[in-house]
């Protein structure tokens, strides 16, 4: 197919080249010429490699994460950029500086002191830190993300040392598109952007919700490829309403309660104006808005500009991707998903999202009649019970109040989950016994939610009974991996939001555990989508994205992994799985006609993917002035 082929679009622009010393260089805002080179490199045959180009010299560079290789710059390059006596005399490399790290590392005795260690070499020196993140990913994908980042957040106010990514309050209203050029950096390819209602399944943490961009987007890097100099973390602070956290001075949001309504949309949406003035080609991630604010703000911008809401629609991918998987491990065709009986505990956003994305698959896979009929497999439960009949009779607002827990009636989107045939508010543990589930998914942000007696009831019916609990950080699972496999007599298919250790089984086997999250997993999902988003210049972020993700990612455990119920690929694979999942992006993107990205023949776009992906290695920095 002609579309899976492109070639470079630029030829390499060399140092010297008159382009590098044409007028355009004076706002500082380099010209990308090359696909595959990142905003400021550009290939120089003296080096035989990329060179990053600067117009900093001394403390400025070696001051400057982007910029800096610690002890590692060359003699030369000392000489060159005034970095003389600036740096120990020894020339270090990068292994070295590795060892280094990794001695001091392993003084930290707390998940968070690993963490606020980690976030300070981050600070100094981004390639180093890239590179231990790649080559120990599992380790601290656990501690730059969850479940360390949800104590980070909670406690980020009191670790405070040095920012990260911008803030944009309730005070900057009027001066955001003016504010949006203090960011240093030129291009911007993906914003992750919160507001701190609903950090993970810690509830309202205000601006103290930055950790989470923060920890997204660097694994973007590391998984992902994304350059790290095209990256921006952002915090809409609307104020929080968190009451600790409102009567504690060391707080650094806006001490004030939430903006509501429409000064709260009007807000967000002066925001996005703002970022896309300045990069009209940004891809932007919504990420932990409370509900109903994350479905709202979704659907007034994905057909508008290049975004998608995370915890909506790539939690969607991956966890249909380990639904479609696990149908394989149960010697079952993934062409029977709609056969599937599904619980879904949470009616926020994250579990209506899910549950949208289930059906939509079952809808392509031509196995009912139609949309209505795939709604019938699906149970969904909030606070009150199985959603019946009294949630109907909430849209009534004189109704509400007195008969629900929720905050507010449910909207139209969870109202399609609602089974009139069943007893009203029926409660977790009845609705397994009645119908009798193949798979339960947890999305409530409780521990506990998943009963003992709920999931011994669920294993009694099902040979291999598919337990999800999602909700994040790991204390908040609704239930830990070894209830899971202690309540199914050691036959559970499980994965969970946050890393769970395997668990020994009786006779010395071992229950499995996978990490099913939106963006960390084996695989990403939503790095998978975003980086094919970028590479693609998608204007749009589709439906079909989301799907043909989940799909590809559904088919790459081996055989051999699914006997042993372990439903994604192995860490070791992790970029490879990212770079497959973008190239299927771009494919759709092109397919669907919203990549703007310029193709030729000649080229396979999965090697446009390869070469786009960002992998942290000390490159030659040179000098450049303005004219
Ligand atoms: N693994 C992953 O990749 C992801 C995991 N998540 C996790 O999902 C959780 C929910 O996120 P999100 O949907 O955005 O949050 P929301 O606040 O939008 O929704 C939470 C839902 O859980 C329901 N709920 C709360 N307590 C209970 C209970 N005891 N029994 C049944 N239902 C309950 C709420 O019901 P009510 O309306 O009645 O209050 C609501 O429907 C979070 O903990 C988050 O960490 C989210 C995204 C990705
Ligand atoms: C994983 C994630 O996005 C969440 O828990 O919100
Ligand atoms: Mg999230």
């Amino acid at each position: 197919m002609s579309l899976l082929f492109a070639r470079k679009a630029f030829s390499s622009v060399k140092l010297g080249h008159p382009l590098f010393r044409s007028s355009r260089l004076v706002g500082g805002c380099l010209p990308r010429y090359i696909h595959s080179l990142p905003p400021g490199f550009i290939s120089d045959p003296k080096y035989d490699k990329a060179v990053q180009l600067t117009e900093l010299r001394g403390v400025n560079i070696t001051h400057d994460p982007l910029l800096s290789k610690g002890t590692a710059f060359s003699m030369d390059e000392r000489e060159r950029l005034s970095i003389r006596g600036l740096v120990p005399p020894r020339q270090q490399n990068m292994e070295m500086q590795l060892k280094r790290v990794k001695r001091n590392m392993a003084h930290c005795e707390t998940p968070l002191s690993k963490f606020i260690f980690l976030n300070a070499l981050q600070d100094r020196n981004e390639t180093l830190f890239y590179k231990l993140v790649i080559d120990n990913i599992k380790e601290m994908a656990g501690i730059i993300y969850t479940p360390t980042v949800g104590l980070a957040s909670q406690k980020s106010h009191s670790i405070y040392r040095r920012s990260r990514g911008m803030y944009f309050s309730a005070q900057d209203r009027g001066n955001m598109s003016a504010m949006v050029y203090n960011w240093p950096h030129p291009d911007v390819d993906v914003i992750v952007v919160t507001d701190g209602s609903r950090i993970l399944g810690l509830g309202d943490l205000g601006a103290n919700g930055m950790q989470i961009p923060v920890g997204k987007l660097s694994l973007y890097v590391a998984a992902g490829g994304i350059h790290p100099r095209t990256v921006l973390p952002v915090v809409l602070d609307v104020g929080t309403n968190n009451q600790e956290l409102l009567h504690d001075p060391l707080y650094l949001g806006l001490p004030q309660p939430r903006l509501k309504g429409e000064e709260y949309y009007a807000m967000v949406d002066e925001w996005v104006r703002a970022v896309t003035g300045r990069w009209p080609n940004v891809l932007i991630q919504f990420e932990d808005f409370k509900h109903p604010h994350a479905y709202n703000l979704l659907n007034k911008y994905r057909n508008k500009i290049t975004c998608f809401n995370d915890d909506i629609q790539s939690t969607s991918t991956i966890t249909l991707a380990g639904i479609l998987a696990s149908l394989k491990a149960r010697g079952r065709e993934q062409e029977d998903l709609a056969k599937e009986r599904i619980i879904c505990v949470g009616a926020g956003s994250a579990g209506v999202g899910v549950c949208e994305g289930i059906i939509d698959c079952m809808v392509t896979q031509g196995k009912v009649k139609s949309r209505e009929e795939a709604y019938e497999s699906i149970f969904m439960l909030d606070q009150d019970g199985l959603l019946g009949n009294h949630s109907l009779a909430m849209k009534d607002p004189s109704n509400f109040h007195q008969s629900s827990q929720r905050e507010e009636p449910l909207d139209e989107l969870q109202l399609r989950y609602v089974k009139k045939d069943l007893p009203d508010r029926l409660g977790l543990e009845a609705l397994v016994e009645t119908v009798k589930p193949t798979v339960i998914l947890g999305l409530t942000g409780i521990r506990g939610v998943f009963t003992e007696k709920a999931i011994r009831t669920m294993s009694r019916y099902q040979e291999k009974p598919v337990i999800f609990p999602l909700s994040n950080p790991d204390t908040h699972a609704e239930c830990t991996a070894e209830e899971a496999f202690e309540w199914s007599d050691g036959r559970a298919i499980f994965a969970s939001g946050s890393p769970f250790e395997n668990v020994e089984l009786k006779g010395g086997k071992i229950g499995h555990t996978n990490q099913c999250n939106n963006s960390y997993s084996f695989p990403v999902s939503s790095i998978g989508i975003g980086l094919g988003v970028t590479v693609s210049k998608a204007s749009r972020v589709t439906s079909t994205m989301f799907l043909e993700a989940a799909k590809v990612i559904a088919e790459l455990a081996t055989e051999d992994e699914l006997k042993q119920g372990i439903l994604f690929p192995s860490v070791s694979k992790l970029r490879d799985v990212s770079h497959k999942v973008a190239t299927r992006v771009c494919e759709v993107a092109y397919t669907e006609g919203v990549a703007k990205a310029t193709l030729k023949e000649g080229e396979l776009l999965s090697d446009l993917v390869k070469d786009s992906m960002y992998t942290p290695e000390y490159v030659p920095l040179v000098h450049f002035e303005h004219e």
